[in-house]
Protein backbone atom coordinates (compact mmCIF):
# COMPACT_ATOMS: atom_id res chain seq x y z
CA UNK A 1 0.00 0.00 0.00
CA UNK A 2 2.35 2.56 1.05
CA UNK A 3 4.81 3.67 -1.61
CA UNK A 4 7.87 5.66 -1.69
CA UNK A 5 8.85 9.20 -3.40
CA UNK A 6 11.81 10.35 -5.12
CA UNK A 7 11.59 14.28 -6.30
CA UNK A 8 14.21 14.89 -9.27
CA UNK A 9 15.57 19.15 -9.87
CA UNK A 10 11.99 20.14 -8.82
CA UNK A 11 11.01 23.71 -9.31
CA UNK A 12 8.13 25.61 -8.32
CA UNK A 13 6.65 28.91 -9.92
CA UNK A 14 4.24 31.11 -9.25
CA UNK A 15 3.56 32.55 -12.24
CA UNK A 16 7.31 33.89 -13.04
CA UNK A 17 7.95 33.90 -9.19
CA UNK A 18 10.25 30.81 -8.65
CA UNK A 19 9.25 30.26 -5.32
CA UNK A 20 11.14 26.73 -4.50
CA UNK A 21 14.51 25.62 -6.26
CA UNK A 22 15.84 22.39 -7.62
CA UNK A 23 14.46 20.23 -4.53
CA UNK A 24 16.39 16.60 -4.59
CA UNK A 25 14.62 14.51 -1.98
CA UNK A 26 13.65 10.22 -1.72
CA UNK A 27 11.08 9.54 1.00
CA UNK A 28 10.61 6.20 2.36
CA UNK A 29 7.74 4.43 2.36
CA UNK A 30 6.20 3.27 5.72
CA UNK A 31 8.06 6.43 7.25
CA UNK A 32 7.30 10.10 8.52
CA UNK A 33 8.81 12.70 7.06
CA UNK A 34 8.82 16.53 8.46
CA UNK A 35 9.55 19.55 6.15
CA UNK A 36 10.80 22.34 9.00
CA UNK A 37 11.95 25.80 8.23
CA UNK A 38 11.24 29.39 8.32
CA UNK A 39 8.14 31.09 7.01
CA UNK A 40 7.95 31.64 3.14
CA UNK A 41 11.10 29.30 2.38
CA UNK A 42 7.93 26.99 0.51
CA UNK A 43 7.15 23.87 2.53
CA UNK A 44 3.81 24.15 1.98
CA UNK A 45 4.13 24.92 -1.77
CA UNK A 46 6.69 21.81 -1.94
CA UNK A 47 4.15 19.63 -0.47
CA UNK A 48 1.51 20.35 -2.35
CA UNK A 49 3.48 19.37 -5.78
CA UNK A 50 2.95 15.82 -4.12
CA UNK A 51 0.01 15.62 -5.11
CA UNK A 52 -0.58 18.25 -7.62
CA UNK A 53 -2.55 20.15 -5.15
CA UNK A 54 -0.86 23.60 -6.07
CA UNK A 55 -2.51 23.45 -9.39
CA UNK A 56 -5.93 24.61 -8.24
CA UNK A 57 -3.81 27.81 -8.30
CA UNK A 58 -3.73 29.59 -11.19
CA UNK A 59 -0.16 30.31 -12.15
CA UNK A 60 1.17 27.73 -10.28
CA UNK A 61 3.42 24.93 -12.04
CA UNK A 62 6.34 23.11 -11.61
CA UNK A 63 9.44 22.05 -13.69
CA UNK A 64 11.07 18.13 -12.46
CA UNK A 65 9.73 14.87 -11.86
CA UNK A 66 8.05 13.59 -8.54
CA UNK A 67 7.88 9.88 -8.58
CA UNK A 68 5.57 7.63 -7.04
CA UNK A 69 7.17 4.03 -6.77
CA UNK A 70 8.83 5.19 -10.13
CA UNK A 71 5.90 6.82 -12.04
CA UNK A 72 6.08 10.15 -12.36
CA UNK A 73 3.17 11.90 -11.40
CA UNK A 74 3.87 14.98 -14.22
CA UNK A 75 4.14 12.25 -16.97
CA UNK A 76 1.65 13.08 -20.07
CA UNK A 77 -1.31 11.88 -19.62
CA UNK A 78 -1.50 11.64 -16.03
CA UNK A 79 -4.82 13.09 -14.04
CA UNK A 80 -4.02 15.24 -11.17
CA UNK A 81 -7.77 13.72 -9.56
CA UNK A 82 -6.42 10.31 -9.72
CA UNK A 83 -2.69 11.33 -8.02
CA UNK A 84 -4.85 12.75 -5.51
CA UNK A 85 -6.66 9.59 -4.62
CA UNK A 86 -3.20 7.79 -4.07
CA UNK A 87 -1.97 10.71 -2.28
CA UNK A 88 -4.48 12.15 0.26
CA UNK A 89 -3.83 15.20 2.57
CA UNK A 90 -5.08 16.86 5.62
CA UNK A 91 -4.58 20.73 5.90
CA UNK A 92 -3.93 22.93 8.39
CA UNK A 93 -7.84 23.95 9.58
CA UNK A 94 -10.08 20.95 10.05
CA UNK A 95 -12.11 21.43 6.90
CA UNK A 96 -15.12 18.43 7.19
CA UNK A 97 -17.90 19.70 4.97
CA UNK A 98 -19.93 21.23 7.48
CA UNK A 99 -23.66 19.98 6.70
CA UNK A 100 -22.89 16.26 6.04
CA UNK A 101 -23.13 13.79 8.79
CA UNK A 102 -19.96 12.21 10.07
CA UNK A 103 -20.78 8.60 7.65
CA UNK A 104 -20.95 10.82 4.84
CA UNK A 105 -17.43 13.03 5.59
CA UNK A 106 -15.69 9.88 5.94
CA UNK A 107 -17.58 8.60 2.37
CA UNK A 108 -17.41 11.78 0.43
CA UNK A 109 -13.87 11.15 -1.00
CA UNK A 110 -14.65 7.66 -2.13
CA UNK A 111 -17.87 8.89 -3.78
CA UNK A 112 -15.86 11.77 -5.46
CA UNK A 113 -13.71 9.39 -7.40
CA UNK A 114 -17.08 7.86 -8.88
CA UNK A 115 -17.08 4.50 -6.57
CA UNK A 116 -20.14 2.56 -6.21
CA UNK A 117 -20.49 1.17 -2.91
CA UNK A 118 -23.23 -1.21 -1.30
CA UNK A 119 -24.88 -0.27 2.06
CA UNK A 120 -23.02 -2.60 4.20
CA UNK A 121 -19.39 -2.41 2.24
CA UNK A 122 -19.74 1.59 3.21
CA UNK A 123 -20.93 0.81 6.92
CA UNK A 124 -17.51 -1.57 6.84
CA UNK A 125 -15.16 1.33 4.88
CA UNK A 126 -17.18 3.71 7.74
CA UNK A 127 -15.92 1.63 10.59
CA UNK A 128 -12.77 0.81 9.35
CA UNK A 129 -11.50 4.15 8.31
CA UNK A 130 -12.92 6.26 11.83
CA UNK A 131 -10.96 3.50 13.80
CA UNK A 132 -8.19 3.95 12.06
CA UNK A 133 -8.32 7.37 12.70
CA UNK A 134 -8.66 6.66 16.43
CA UNK A 135 -12.08 8.51 16.11
CA UNK A 136 -14.91 5.27 16.01
CA UNK A 137 -15.39 5.14 19.82
CA UNK A 138 -16.21 8.78 20.40
CA UNK A 139 -18.57 8.92 17.21
CA UNK A 140 -20.08 5.47 16.46
CA UNK A 141 -23.40 6.51 18.46
CA UNK A 142 -23.98 9.87 16.40
CA UNK A 143 -22.69 8.82 12.46
CA UNK A 144 -25.68 10.75 11.37
CA UNK A 145 -25.17 13.76 12.88
CA UNK A 146 -22.98 16.84 10.79
CA UNK A 147 -19.81 16.71 10.72
CA UNK A 148 -19.06 20.61 12.45
CA UNK A 149 -20.74 19.10 15.77
CA UNK A 150 -17.48 17.30 16.46
CA UNK A 151 -14.56 19.25 18.76
CA UNK A 152 -11.30 20.74 16.35
CA UNK A 153 -9.28 18.27 16.88
CA UNK A 154 -12.19 15.27 16.74
CA UNK A 155 -13.07 16.95 13.09
CA UNK A 156 -8.93 17.18 12.06
CA UNK A 157 -9.17 12.91 12.93
CA UNK A 158 -12.23 13.18 10.55
CA UNK A 159 -10.59 14.90 8.24
CA UNK A 160 -7.80 12.09 8.26
CA UNK A 161 -10.13 8.93 8.08
CA UNK A 162 -11.47 10.86 4.94
CA UNK A 163 -7.79 10.57 3.87
CA UNK A 164 -7.87 7.14 4.25
CA UNK A 165 -10.88 6.17 3.13
CA UNK A 166 -9.73 6.33 0.16
CA UNK A 167 -6.76 3.28 0.47
CA UNK A 168 -4.16 5.94 -0.48
CA UNK A 169 -0.13 5.37 -0.47
CA UNK A 170 1.09 8.44 0.86
CA UNK A 171 -0.60 11.30 3.71
CA UNK A 172 0.51 14.74 3.54
CA UNK A 173 -0.21 17.18 6.56
CA UNK A 174 -0.11 20.63 6.45
CA UNK A 175 0.35 21.44 9.80
CA UNK A 176 -2.01 19.33 10.82
CA UNK A 177 -2.32 20.66 14.75
CA UNK A 178 -1.43 24.33 14.35
CA UNK A 179 -5.10 24.64 14.93
CA UNK A 180 -5.57 22.50 17.76
CA UNK A 181 -4.97 22.24 21.60
CA UNK A 182 -2.14 20.32 23.37
CA UNK A 183 -4.55 17.48 24.00
CA UNK A 184 -5.83 17.19 20.25
CA UNK A 185 -2.03 17.57 19.05
CA UNK A 186 -0.76 14.73 21.18
CA UNK A 187 -3.91 12.52 19.55
CA UNK A 188 -2.99 13.59 15.97
CA UNK A 189 0.68 13.15 16.87
CA UNK A 190 -0.21 9.57 18.16
CA UNK A 191 -2.36 8.79 15.30
CA UNK A 192 0.53 10.01 12.84
CA UNK A 193 2.85 7.20 14.43
CA UNK A 194 0.45 4.90 14.00
CA UNK A 195 -0.52 5.72 10.43
CA UNK A 196 3.44 5.22 9.18
CA UNK A 197 3.10 1.22 9.34
CA UNK A 198 0.77 1.02 6.17
CA UNK A 199 1.36 4.59 5.04
CA UNK A 200 4.21 7.30 3.86
CA UNK A 201 3.59 10.24 5.80
CA UNK A 202 4.91 13.44 5.18
CA UNK A 203 4.08 16.87 7.42
CA UNK A 204 4.92 20.38 7.38
CA UNK A 205 5.41 21.21 10.83
CA UNK A 206 6.56 25.09 13.08
CA UNK A 207 6.89 23.27 16.01
CA UNK A 208 10.48 21.58 16.03
CA UNK A 209 9.63 18.97 19.16
CA UNK A 210 6.39 17.96 17.15
CA UNK A 211 8.84 17.31 14.22
CA UNK A 212 11.06 15.72 16.68
CA UNK A 213 8.80 13.41 18.22
CA UNK A 214 6.78 12.18 15.26
CA UNK A 215 9.54 11.95 11.85
CA UNK A 216 11.96 9.48 11.07
CA UNK A 217 13.58 11.79 8.97
CA UNK A 218 13.54 16.15 8.69
CA UNK A 219 14.06 17.99 5.87
CA UNK A 220 15.20 21.85 6.62
CA UNK A 221 13.94 23.99 4.21
CA UNK A 222 15.58 28.34 3.95
CA UNK A 223 14.89 31.19 2.19
CA UNK A 224 17.90 33.20 1.57
CA UNK A 225 15.75 36.83 1.57
CA UNK A 226 12.31 38.26 0.47
CA UNK A 227 11.86 37.34 -3.44
CA UNK A 228 14.44 34.64 -3.82
CA UNK A 229 13.39 31.26 -4.12
CA UNK A 230 13.13 28.30 -0.54
CA UNK A 231 15.88 25.65 -0.77
CA UNK A 232 16.03 22.52 0.85
CA UNK A 233 19.03 22.88 3.07
CA UNK A 234 19.47 19.51 4.79
CA UNK A 235 17.76 15.84 4.85
CA UNK A 236 18.59 13.38 6.69
CA UNK A 237 17.59 11.50 9.93
CA UNK A 238 15.61 13.44 12.61
CA UNK A 239 18.27 12.76 15.31
CA UNK A 240 21.04 13.73 12.82
CA UNK A 241 19.35 17.07 12.02
CA UNK A 242 18.08 17.81 15.43
CA UNK A 243 21.42 17.15 17.23
CA UNK A 244 24.44 17.08 14.51
CA UNK A 245 23.50 18.74 11.67
CA UNK A 246 25.91 19.49 8.72
CA UNK A 247 25.30 22.59 7.97
CA UNK A 248 25.34 26.11 10.43
CA UNK A 249 21.98 27.27 8.86
CA UNK A 250 19.92 23.96 10.13
CA UNK A 251 21.87 24.38 13.15
CA UNK A 252 20.92 27.87 14.08
CA UNK A 253 17.48 27.06 12.84
CA UNK A 254 16.88 23.88 15.11
CA UNK A 255 18.29 25.70 18.39
CA UNK A 256 15.78 28.65 17.99
CA UNK A 257 18.48 31.79 16.76
CA UNK A 258 16.46 31.97 13.66
CA UNK A 259 13.57 31.78 11.93
N1 LIG B 1 -0.79 31.41 -4.28
C1 LIG B 1 0.40 32.01 -4.31
N2 LIG B 1 0.70 32.91 -5.27
C2 LIG B 1 1.89 33.52 -5.33
N3 LIG B 1 2.90 33.31 -4.44
C3 LIG B 1 2.65 32.42 -3.45
C4 LIG B 1 1.40 31.75 -3.33
N4 LIG B 1 1.47 30.93 -2.23
C5 LIG B 1 2.70 31.10 -1.72
N5 LIG B 1 3.40 32.00 -2.43
C6 LIG B 1 4.79 32.44 -2.19
O1 LIG B 1 5.65 31.30 -2.28
C7 LIG B 1 6.65 31.36 -1.26
C8 LIG B 1 6.57 30.11 -0.39
O2 LIG B 1 5.34 30.15 0.35
P1 LIG B 1 4.86 28.91 1.25
O3 LIG B 1 3.51 29.26 1.79
O4 LIG B 1 5.01 27.66 0.49
O5 LIG B 1 5.96 28.93 2.41
P2 LIG B 1 5.93 28.15 3.79
O6 LIG B 1 7.34 27.77 4.08
O7 LIG B 1 4.93 27.07 3.78
O8 LIG B 1 5.49 29.33 4.77
P3 LIG B 1 4.67 29.26 6.15
O9 LIG B 1 5.54 28.51 7.08
O10 LIG B 1 4.54 30.71 6.53
O11 LIG B 1 3.36 28.59 5.89
C9 LIG B 1 6.41 32.67 -0.50
O12 LIG B 1 7.24 33.67 -1.05
C10 LIG B 1 4.95 32.97 -0.77
O13 LIG B 1 4.69 34.36 -0.69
Amino acid sequence: MSKRIDVKDLNVYYGDFLAVENVNINIEARSVTAFIGPSGCGKSTFLRTLNRMHEVLPGARVEGEVLLDGENLYGPGVDPVTVRSHIGMVFQRPNPFPTMSIRDNVLAGVKLNNKRISKSDADNLVEKSLTGANLWKEVRDRLDKPGSGLSGGQQQRLCIARAIAVSPEVILMDEPCSALDPISTLAIEDLIEELKSDYTVVIVTHNMQQAARVSDKTAFFNIAGTGKPGKLIEYDDTTVIFNNPSQKATEDYVSGRFG
